[in-house]
């Protein structure tokens, strides 16, 4: 039988925790007295089905049954862990954990809440050792951080089990050893906040200048180093100390509105460096700067997957070089044409030290997909419910692309009709041919889900290609099977 979890709450937090829960296999009892919960959950949950199963190639358990209770008492009954996510006002926090625990005994009480310590919220509590904070960051059933805090109060073992029950949910319990007023993150969150809130109250910066501050430089650092590790390689080969002395000084210079800070000693560098040492001694400057460069090199080609962010300067980058490459590189008449310049990649290195075979066919659809926009069959073309769909391809491996070759991808039409495309696609090192992918299209109307004729303005700029490419010498690769003998 599934595990129970009640949530208390179920707004834009409650929502979230909700979707982790369910995606994760436990039954979730939801209680909140908004109307409209149910369908802002039912909401959150499309999405969060859509995005948490996509993280990993393991599938997610079966889904947990959702329901949504008529009272606290319904909703907490048989619940193995209990989160509150009402909204952020003591007094209703308090009222909620008082019904909570009229029902409940003994189950732990997460609490969403950002800013109130777990010895505030346990004020008056029939028994405060179960209630701690679990403090999450939206979306809720994407990231994986909760600030679990317990207060002197809390039973260490009420605190180690839910934080296995939050591990069991793929998430990563943080714990805060020492209450303070918006736990760890969130005093982070603040600063940058009100120091926004400052630059833009003083017209400084618009929001937008002040996003792209963030998400083209140091944000996307923070988010796979963090703070100190991220500072450790800014001092270079001397590492933190030297950071420390070269921007100690600054402490006091007006670089912030917060001029309440540390005296700047030799004991606040030693703690520092101290634990950085402890943090990230194990790796050299020059290993963390490797370490660093592979992230953001996953974190960037992420986003220029979504032409977001620091990913659509990527792309707007690499469309200038493209357009060079083919002023430079001007297919001659009657050859065929030159459409993707590209470069083999660590990341594409398989086992036996060369290019690995699934990356030709990613060359090859570039080509085609170059190709297609050629002749007129782009992506406003496919919005309109057209497109050419590969029906065949065969794969001729002539030779080794290696680590950082250039290659070329070209494409020769072998012959065409009103519905399909037959095309030599060659994979080139200069001018030798590395594989050569043949491969047959079908014009297809996606929404009747069956081939028919390309549109008159797209045969019309295809024929005369396929005319000019009949001149070519036919590839002896075409039209041979797999084991044939040459
Ligand atoms: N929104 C955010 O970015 C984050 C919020 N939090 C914390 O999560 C908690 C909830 O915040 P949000 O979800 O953003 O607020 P919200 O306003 O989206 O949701 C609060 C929900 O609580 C419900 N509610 C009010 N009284 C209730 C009661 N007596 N019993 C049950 N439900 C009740 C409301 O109807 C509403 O649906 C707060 O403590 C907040 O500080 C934590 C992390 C991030
Ligand atoms: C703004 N906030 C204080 C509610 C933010 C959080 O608590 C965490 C988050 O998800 O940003």
């Amino acid at each position: 039988m599934a595990r129970k979890a009640a949530i208390i709450g179920g707004g834009v937090i409650g929502g979230g925790w909700a979707a982790r829960f369910l995606l994760n296999g436990w039954d979730v009892a939801v209680f909140d007295p908004d109307p409209e919960a149910e369908r802002k959950i039912g909401e959150v949950l499309a999405n969060a089905r859509n995005a948490l199963p996509a993280l990993s190639d393991v599938p997610m358990p079966a889904e947990g049954r959702l329901s949504f209770a008529d009272t606290i008492t319904e909703a907490v009954e048989g619940a193995e862990y209990i989160q509150e996510s009402v909204s952020e006002r003591l007094e209703l926090k308090h009222r909620v954990f008082a019904q909570i625990q009229q029902a409940s005994h003994g189950a732990p009480i997460g609490s969403s809440t950002s800013g109130f310590k777990p010895s505030e919220l346990q004020e008056n509590a029939a028994d405060p050792s179960v209630i701690f904070v679990a403090h999450p960051f939206n979306p809720v059933y994407l990231l994986p951080l909760a600030e679990v805090v317990p207060s002197a109060k809390s039973d260490a073992k009420v605190i180690e089990n839910a934080k296995e029950i939050l591990r069991e949910i793929g998430m990563f319990p943080l714990h805060v050893r020492k209450e303070i007023d918006a736990h760890i993150a969130d005093r982070f969150l603040e600063a940058v906040w009100r120091e926004a809130l400052w630059l833009v109250k003083d017209g400084i910066a618009t929001t937008e200048e002040i996003d792209e501050a963030i998400r083209m430089g140091f944000g996307l650092r923070w988010g796979q180093m963090g703070l100190f590790e991220t500072y450790r390689i800014a001092g270079g080969e001397a590492g933190m100390k030297h950071f420390l002395a070269q921007f100690g000084p600054c402490l006091t210079w007006p670089w912030t509105k917060l001029m309440d800070v540390p005296e700047f000693n030799d004991e606040l560098v030693d703690l520092i460096a101290g634990q950085s040492d402890a943090q990230s001694g194990k790796h050299s400057i020059r290993e963390l700067e490797r370490i660093r460069d592979q992230n953001l090199i996953g974190f960037m080609r992420a986003l220029k997957e979504r032409n977001w962010g620091a990913g659509k300067v990527l792309l707007e980058h690499d469309a200038r070089r493209q357009a060079a490459f083919h002023a430079d590189a001007a297919t001659p008449a009657g050859a065929p044409l030159a459409l993707v310049n590209t470069q083999v990649l660590p990341g594409y290195i398989d086992y036996n030290g060369h290019m690995t075979e699934s990356r030709y066919l990613y060359i090859a659809s570039d080509v085609s997909n170059a190709f297609l926009a050629l002749i007129g069959a782009g992506m406003d073309y496919v919005s309109a419910g057209h497109s050419y769909y590969t029906a065949e391809t065969h794969i001729m491996h002539l030779g080794e692309a290696k680590l950082g070759d250039r290659l070329t991808g070209t494409l020769q039409v072998l012959s065409m009709d009103e519905k399909r495309l037959h095309a030599m696609i060659r994979v080139l090192r200069g001018d030798e041919v590395v594989a050569s992918l043949e491969q047959m299209f079908l014009h297809v109307d996606m929404k009747a889900g069956k081939a028919c004729a390309a549109a008159p303005e797209v045969l019309e700029k295809l024929r005369p290609i396929a005319k000019a490419h009949e001149a070519l010498p036919r590839p002896e690769a075409a039209g041979r099977y797999v084991g044939q003998r040459k």
